[in-house]
């Protein structure tokens, strides 16, 4: 699968309503016009009404009643929470991420009073088409949870799998990594990839085949598997790639992007409804990529 034929898949569903917090910004308003032209959703678009509007005009499109609504906000932490009450209200089925920081936005999304929490642990997923690997990779959780516990780990590897099977991978491959494949006391990524293994093979986390801790090479590398010895249904077949801490995701999200010219889409899973969340510095193309995904797993 690739992240064309996501986009493709999601034209032909139901359009769906993004609301996106603080649009003032040209690769979210390129996204936001190819997606208008696609059929793939219409917008409401919260922010700095006058730089929308001139950045609409830029992109060939105008305030249509039906596919696009502008609304002002006076500054980002007021355009997201009025982009996360359009999604609480169910005006909108999906919530995008636009000039905003990734913290501003999460606040409001985890408002008690009208954010989109829903009991669940909230996790990021990104689908990585990385040049010379010939499947999607999804990596997991590279924006929100910064130190996860094994309850929550185990949530966020629940969230992943299924949102890889919203997208058509049926049964995911997940390699917890780590920076060596024996568990190891002294670290905590062996030891709970290993909880992670035991709990998938006695039924407690259904719906994949959980192996690790693996390292990142034997995760998507047969060689490097074979090289090192490690067997198993998962050594260099991983479809997602489950990280340790915030920082090894997003270290490896932003790697593969400027180092390996990866192409990107991104979401946040677990809440009353996707949450297109990339970085603020990705571009049009990863923003559409990661619509598609949304749009894909409402
Ligand atoms: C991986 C997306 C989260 C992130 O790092 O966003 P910013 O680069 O906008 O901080």
């Amino acid at each position: 699968m690739k992240l064309a034929q996501l986009i493709n898949k999601a034209t032909q569903m139901t359009p769906k309503v993004v609301a996106v917090a603080a649009a003032e910004d040209s690769e979210v308003m390129v996204a936001v016009s190819e997606a208008v032209k696609k059929g793939l959703a219409s917008f409401l678009l919260f922010g700095d009404e006058e730089k929308i509007m001139e950045l609409l005009s830029v992109n060939g499109l105008a305030v249509m009643e039906d596919k696009i609504k502008v609304v002002q906000a006076a500054n980002e932490k007021e355009a997201a929470a009025l982009a996360v009450k359009a999604v609480s209200s169910k005006e909108a089925d999906v919530l995008m991420k636009g000039h905003v920081s990734t913290a501003t936005i999460l606040k409001e999304v985890l408002n008690k009073e009208y954010g989109l929490r829903t009991g669940n642990v909230l996790s990021h997923v990104a689908a990585f088409e990385v040049p010379g690997y010939d499947q999607l990779i999804f990596v997991t959780d590279a924006a929100m949870n910064i130190e996860p516990t094994i309850e929550q780990k185990v949530q966020i590897v629940n969230n992943s799998v299924n949102f890889a099977r919203a997208v058509g991978v049926e049964v995911p491959k997940v390699a917890p990594l780590a920076a060596v494949e024996v568990v190891n006391p002294s670290m905590r990524a062996t030891v709970d990839a290993a909880l992670l293994t035991q709990m998938n093979k006695r039924g407690q986390i259904k719906n994949c085949i959980i192996d690790g801790p693996l390292a990142l090479d034997n995760a998507v590398s047969q060689l490097a598997a074979e090289q090192k010895g490690i067997a198993g249904e998962v050594a260099g077949h991983a479809d997602i790639l489950f990280v340790p801490t915030i920082e090894v995701g997003n270290v490896l999200y932003k790697s593969l992007i400027y180092f390996a010219k990866a192409k990107v889409g991104a979401v946040i899973t677990g809440a009353k409804a996707p949450i297109v969340l990339t970085s603020r510095a990705d571009s049009a193309e990863s923003k559409l990529n990661s619509l598609a995904l949304a749009v894909s797993a409402v």
